[in-house]
């Protein structure tokens, strides 16, 4: 019987969408009805289980699951023994300090001596220690930004990403104390008919991630200005280059990243560049 693997990822939540889409985007079919919590795919070796995320890094470390999407902050919270195999770029949030709007604040010592509300104990107590200041976690699991308002804690560590739930409570940011995004995690000890069957499935991934952050470009030229065009935009082994039908002008086709675009967009045009097209790019294998 073929190997089959197995991934955790988040049954609903913040990191469970855009999971779901990356695993589709890599053309691997599978039914996640709601309330589904174990699903194969009909056209790839892997089973999905969907949990919570908390459950996430444990379940790799002990080999339940074979593979896992998670948020650093949980996977460093929960300090277990797993191998991150890439980071994914969605969910990309930070851990925070934070206290109520009006109180003055002039430094981390702010927070000597005084009760902190936190899902993140480890996180947290780890850089108090590290700023050698001697504060009160209470751990929560949720709706931490209530914890000033009610008397529980002075300060709390959450998680911020536009701030809008701090600003809705009352509360304002003061240390940020970690940066997380989703990530690839995988048990220690796959066994190699295992390993083939994730390295196949982040080549997908590779592909899919180098689409979305390159583009295709087509442009129009005159053929005095082929050279430096050229060089603004080398492609991945080099542009093609075809005669417009019009005589002295030619149509180049390349491929750059987004960023790279925007920086070379006036010295293309300088150069004599017209009729700019930017295409996105479904995968890219290099
Ligand atoms: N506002 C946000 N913006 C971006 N990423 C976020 C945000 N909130 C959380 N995350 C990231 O997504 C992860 C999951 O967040 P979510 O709020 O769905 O967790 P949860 O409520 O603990 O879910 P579960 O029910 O699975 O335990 C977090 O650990 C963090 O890495
Ligand atoms: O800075 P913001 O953009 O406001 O995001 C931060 C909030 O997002 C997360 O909660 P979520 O909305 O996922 O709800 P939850 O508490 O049920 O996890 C997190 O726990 C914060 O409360
Ligand atoms: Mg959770």
């Amino acid at each position: 019987m073929e190997k089959i693997i197995r991934i955790a990822v988040q049954k609903s939540g913040r990191l469970s969408d855009d999971s779901l889409s990356l695993i589709k985007e890599c053309g691997i079919k599978f039914y996640n009805g709601t309330g589904k919590l174990k699903s194969t795919s009909t056209n790839f070796p892997i089973e999905f289980l969907f949990l919570r995320d908390d459950d996430i890094p444990g379940y790799v470390a002990d080999g339940v699951a074979d593979l896992g999407i998670v948020g650093e902050n949980e996977l460093v919270e929960k300090d277990k023994d797993v191998t991150t195999l890439k980071k994914l770029g969605f969910s990309k949030c930070r851990l925070s300090l934070a206290i109520p709007k009006g109180q003055e604040y002039s430094g981390i010592e702010y927070f000597q001596g005084k009760n902190i509300a936190t899902s993140y104990p480890k996180i947290l107590g780890d850089y108090l220690e590290s700023k050698k200041i001697q504060a009160s976690i209470h751990e929560i699991s949720g709706s931490v930004e209530i914890a000033p308002s009610i008397g529980l804690a002075e300060g709390i560590c959450d998680i911020v990403s536009s701030g809008s739930t701090l600003m809705m409570n009352g509360l304002k940011e003061v240390e940020e104390i970690f940066r997380s995004e989703a990530v690839l995690i995988a048990n220690k000890d796959l066994e190699e008919s295992k390993k083939q069957i994730v390295d196949k499935l982040l080549f997908r991934m590779n592909a899919v991630q180098k689409g979305k952050s390159n583009k295709y470009v087509l442009l129009n030229a005159p053929n005095e200005s082929l050279e430096k065009i050229v060089s603004l935009i080398p492609g991945m082994r080099s542009p093609t280059i075809l005669p417009l039908a019009q005589e002295g002008w030619s149509s180049v086709h390349s491929v750059l990243n987004e960023d790279q675009f925007w920086e070379n967009i006036e010295e293309l045009r300088a150069a004599g560049a017209e009729g700019i097209l930017v295409v996105p790019i479904e995968k890219m294998v290099i």
